[in-house]
């Protein structure tokens, strides 16, 4: 198999008015490959997907794209190469499933071009994908969390984008429709970073994993090799026994939590 990095960060720093929210953080992502990012509330998950995605800007050369510096790209290429999965999008609720899922569409469109055939069929494959063909006209307001933000994947996949960013994409659906959407992302075949706060779906889903405390960048590599018991006292200070998953005990570990002892209370 051959890989290249498709995207590579380093020694990123990223200051907000006056605080240090990401420090020295380097790590490359190989195409193809699925990184979960994991970290503790405010350690810095969501300012390093921004940085990525270009809502923040970052020093020159510090995150390359296919070799070249962020920064440097148009913002139309970027849109084309890069497609963004926030865990609230903000939409217009009157707009209908093919109208959302079209949108991905612009980023690859002249202005003055209309969608032809080719076009359209790729956006009816897209809602077909994510499970929503028989509500395809209906509007956001008529579906539930889970059902637009399968609206909002079918948006990015429309994109056929080189890098899928997603920013804790499931942390309001439930159970079914989590373990759902990763399934569905991850049979996609696309090269992915997502923000996980659920750790064993992390484990179970993605092929690496990167851990971020403080702004610093603790840990990176396989599921098996990052979550142990002594890194999730240290950086998330949760008592556990870590197990393997009995579907794949090779490769997923599985955490156990330990709450507070109530042996001794009646
Ligand atoms: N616009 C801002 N100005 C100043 N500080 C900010 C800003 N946005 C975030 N921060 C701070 O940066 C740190 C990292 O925040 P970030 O949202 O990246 O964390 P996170 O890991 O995504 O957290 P969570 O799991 O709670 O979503 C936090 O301490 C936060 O308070």
């Amino acid at each position: 198999m051959s890989h290249h990095s498709l995207l590579t960060v380093e020694q990123l720093q990223c200051r907000l008015q006056e605080r240090q929210v990401l420090d020295g953080i380097s790590f490359s992502l190989q195409q193809g490959e699925f990184i979960g990012l994991l970290g503790p509330n405010g350690a810095g998950k969501s300012s390093l997907l921004r940085c990525i995605y270009r809502y923040y800007s970052s020093a020159e050369n510090a995150i390359r794209l296919d070799g070249r510096c962020i920064q440097s790209i148009a913002p139309r290429a970027l849109a084309q190469d890069m497609a963004v999965v926030l865990q609230q999008a903000p939409s217009d609720m009157s707009l209908t499933v093919v109208d959302v899922v079209a949108l991905g569409l612009l980023p690859g469109m002249a202005l003055w071009q209309r969608p032809d055939s080719e076009a359209q069929a790729r956006v009816q494959q897209a809602i077909a994908d994510v499970g929503l063909a028989a509500q395809q006209h209906k509007q956001l307001a008529q579906l539930s969390g889970g059902e637009q933000q399968r609206v909002h994947i079918a948006r990015a996949l429309v994109q056929r984008p080189k890098l899928l960013i997603m920013d804790e994409p499931t942390s309001h659906l439930d159970i079914k429709y989590q373990i759902e959407l990763m399934e569905l992302v991850r049979s996609l075949n696309l090269t992915v970073l997502a923000s996980f706060h659920d750790l064993n779906l992390a484990a179970a889903m993605c092929d690496k994993l990167l851990v971020l405390d403080s702004g610093k960048l603790v840990a990176n590599g396989t599921p098996k090799a990052v979550i142990t018991e002594s890194l999730l006292s240290e950086v998330f200070g949760v008592c556990t026994q870590v197990g393997a998953h009995p579907q794949n005990p090779e490769h997923w570990p599985l955490v156990h939590y330990f709450y507070a002892d109530r042996s001794q209370t009646s």
